[in-house]
């Protein structure tokens, strides 16, 4: 894919896929709970894609069309044992909520993705799901998939992560469907909550106070309709360009805004944004709004601390607006973009210094001093979607083209967006 820079300001709206985890989270629980549940919305995206197909291959049936999903649910314990290996793709959310789940069955699996997936740490969810009871043994014996689980029955345990992860808490209230007491879990910093929220509308006893979430055992889930708000984090790529390229006025329609995500905006509001929210309302439970984001002039900020995991699959994106912004912008605290898809903060620093930026790596995050301007280069996404998202938002503010390597891979978490984003360009 190549692009170059955008002369001409953005201008339009653009309506926002369905959210990732939301997503996930739906089939997921559908499956788990009696009846059918109807999704609209939902994201057609690869990772998205692959947890229908794990559930499928357990028996469950799973209608997709372009307008609507419909999860025909077994109940809790009406999964069968799937007759193959299953195969979680490039999604670390799949693999790790699934395991939760799979370790509460009265049959075994064997759970594995791609590449990256195979060296993703899953030490994470193996120390406290083996604190429950569970039988999980990493195949490789490396920490990583591929996964052997032998479901059984699961203790009720209090469980501090050692890391702030929404989906080590959620593989851990998931195993807790399945466990004969109550699970808490107690984070180092709050992380996404939209499993707390869709679990409790299906029915479960989950409660949440700060920083710790409890279930307790339940006997059944509810289906439920679900309409999926947009993702933030795939709004987040017009939210950058929006505010960098000169005269653009972009309206963001129907953008998930839970707390727990929002920290892109917190971030650039922090650095002198014009974004303004509109129509707030809720969807499945969440906070939803439209956003108009006018060009703005961007001064650099500091960012760590509680806010990362709010923000944490934005922060590659997050770093070109610090490489337009006056003066320095510090990211802190952020090391766990070290073990996502890639190595984001190598990947970042290695290739926004090629295109120009003046950039310094830190052992858990980077320094950005703004204003040095960027110029194209060849960019390998390294397969990892969020990185070629940013890299296509990097380019519309560099002089000369840009070309991404592997450019598809957008396709795990937006199949559209080199549409959409071009739509944006034309119309200005
Ligand atoms: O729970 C989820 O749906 C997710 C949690 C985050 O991962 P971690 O929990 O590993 O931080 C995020 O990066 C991922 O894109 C989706
Ligand atoms: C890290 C991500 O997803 P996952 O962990 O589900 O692969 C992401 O989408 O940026």
């Amino acid at each position: 894919m190549k692009l170059t820079r955008a002369t001409s300001p953005l201008k339009g709206t653009v309506s926002i896929p369905g959210d990732k985890s939301i997503s996930h989270r739906a089939v997921m629980f559908g499956a788990l709970a009696e009846g059918t549940t109807e999704v609209t919305n939902f994201l057609q995206g690869a990772d998205c894609l692959s947890t229908i197909d794990c559930f499928r291959r357990m028996g469950i049936e799973i209608e997709n069309t372009p307008d609507l999903i419909k999860i025909h649910g077994r109940g809790l314990h009406g999964l069968s044992a799937p007759s193959g290996i299953l195969d979680t793709g490039n999604s670390g959310t799949t693999t790790r909520l699934i395991s939760g789940i799979l370790s509460g069955q009265s049959f075994e699996t064997v759970l594995t993705g791609d590449s990256s997936i195979q060296s993703r740490p899953m030490g994470r969810i193996i120390r406290p799901l083996t604190q429950m009871g569970a039988n999980i043994t990493s195949l490789k014996g490396n920490g990583c998939a591929p996964l052997l689980i032998k479901g059984r029955l699961l203790k009720g345990i209090s469980y501090s992560t050692e890391v702030a992860s929404a989906q080590v808490k959620s593989c851990i209230l998931l195993a807790g469907l399945y466990a004969d007491g109550p699970v808490s879990v107690t984070e180092p910093a709050l992380t996404r909550n939209h499993t707390e929220i869709m679990l409790r509308s299906f029915g479960a006893d989950v409660i949440s106070h700060g920083r710790t979430a409890r279930i307790y055992p339940s006997p059944k889930l509810h289906c439920q309709n679900i309409c999926v708000p947009g993702d933030i984090s795939s709004a987040a790529y017009f939210i950058a360009a929006g505010l960098l390229v000169p005269g653009s006025e972009i309206l963001i329609k129907n953008v998930g805004i839970n707390p727990t995500r929002d920290g892109i905006l917190r971030v650039c509001q922090a650095m002198g944004a014009d974004i303004t929210l509109l129509n707030e309302s809720f969807d499945a439970g969440e906070p939803v709004a439209d956003l108009l984001v006018k060009y703005s002039e961007l001064h650099g900020t500091e960012i760590g601390g509680d806010i990362i995991p709010t923000l944490i699959d934005e922060l590659p994106v997050i770093a070109v607006l610090a490489c337009h912004a006056r003066g320095t912008t510090v990211i802190k605290d952020a090391q766990e973009l070290k073990v996502k898809e890639s190595n984001r903060l190598d990947v970042m620093v290695k290739s926004l210094s090629a295109m120009g930026a003046n950039v310094t790596a830190m052992d858990d995050g980077m320094v950005i001093e703004g204003g040095s301007p960027l110029h194209g280069a060849v960019i390998d996404s390294v397969a990892d979607h969020r990185i070629a998202m940013t890299f296509a938002v990097a380019a519309l503010t560099a002089s000369g083209e840009t070309e991404i390597l592997g450019a598809d891979c957008v396709n795990i978490s937006y199949p559209g967006f080199y549409h959409d984003l071009e739509k944006l360009v034309r119309q200005g």
